[in-house]
């Protein structure tokens, strides 16, 4: 299939639902739950420390290192599996990566709170490409303060590509909430671009004051 505009003011987003078949993407999630090297963190919100409802891994070229939730995160070097999808990745979206965060709910107790990717070390306009693998979540964006706009839902199903592109991270905010339904692992891949350490960006960021406020512990 082919990536599509998905309307929306202040956003540029491009979706495609099918940009892996089923069988590719069964593959790929099968190999990357096994070979990649998940870890729970934790967050620090309001003075407190709380483990993230998901497991997380972040890989990339050297210089890619990245500060998210106030944690700060080294790249584990780029696997065959993980650079064979940035090549196809970057052919199909004209982008270039270099890191790419992988979230794994294990189940629909796992989520993702509300938050922008608006961190300086990813510029002011970035383009993420996120891939999804195995179970349809449904993904959630809300509007910024200075937008009215209702919510938007789109249902992430395996194999599916949604680009987020220019200003989309300074106007929405997103969220991958919890649900009830019985549901098996879903594995996110968000392939970025992070500028190096040198502090190049810095002057760039618009928005400060965003929180990346995602305390929703699991319940058991
Ligand atoms: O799992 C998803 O679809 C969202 C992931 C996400 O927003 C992120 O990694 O920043
Ligand atoms: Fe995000």
């Amino acid at each position: 299939m082919a990536l599509s505009p998905l309307a929306l003011p202040g956003a540029d987003l491009l979706f495609d639902p099918g940009f892996l078949s089923e069988t590719e993407a069964a593959a790929l999630l099968a190999s990357l739950s096994a070979e990649v090297a998940w870890e729970q963190r934790t967050i620090r919100l309001f003075g407190q420390q709380f483990p993230q409802p998901r497991l997380t891994a972040w890989y990339g070229s050297a210089e890619a290192r990245y500060t998210y939730s106030g944690l700060t995160w080294e790249p584990r070097p780029w696997t065959p599996t993980l650079l064979a999808l940035r090549q196809r990745l970057e052919t199909a979206t004209g982008a270039r990566f270099n890191s790419v965060l992988l979230n794994l709910y294990r189940d629909g107790r796992d989520s993702m709170g509300w938050h922008a990717d608006d961190e300086p070390e990813l510029g002011p306009a970035p383009t993420i490409a996120s891939l999804s693998l195995g179970a349809t979540r449904r993904f959630r964006l809300r509007p910024r303060s200075g937008l009215v706009h209702p919510p938007l839902s789109v249902d992430l199903a395996s194999g599916s590509l949604l680009l987020m592109r220019g200003a989309t991270q300074q106007h929405w905010q997103h969220a991958l909430p919890k649900t009830t339904r019985p549901l098996g692992p879903r594995l996110n891949l968000t392939f970025r671009w992070v500028a190096g350490s040198d502090g190049r960006l810095l002057s760039f960021r618009l928005n400060s004051c965003a929180t990346a406020i995602d305390y929703a512990g699991r319940t058991d």
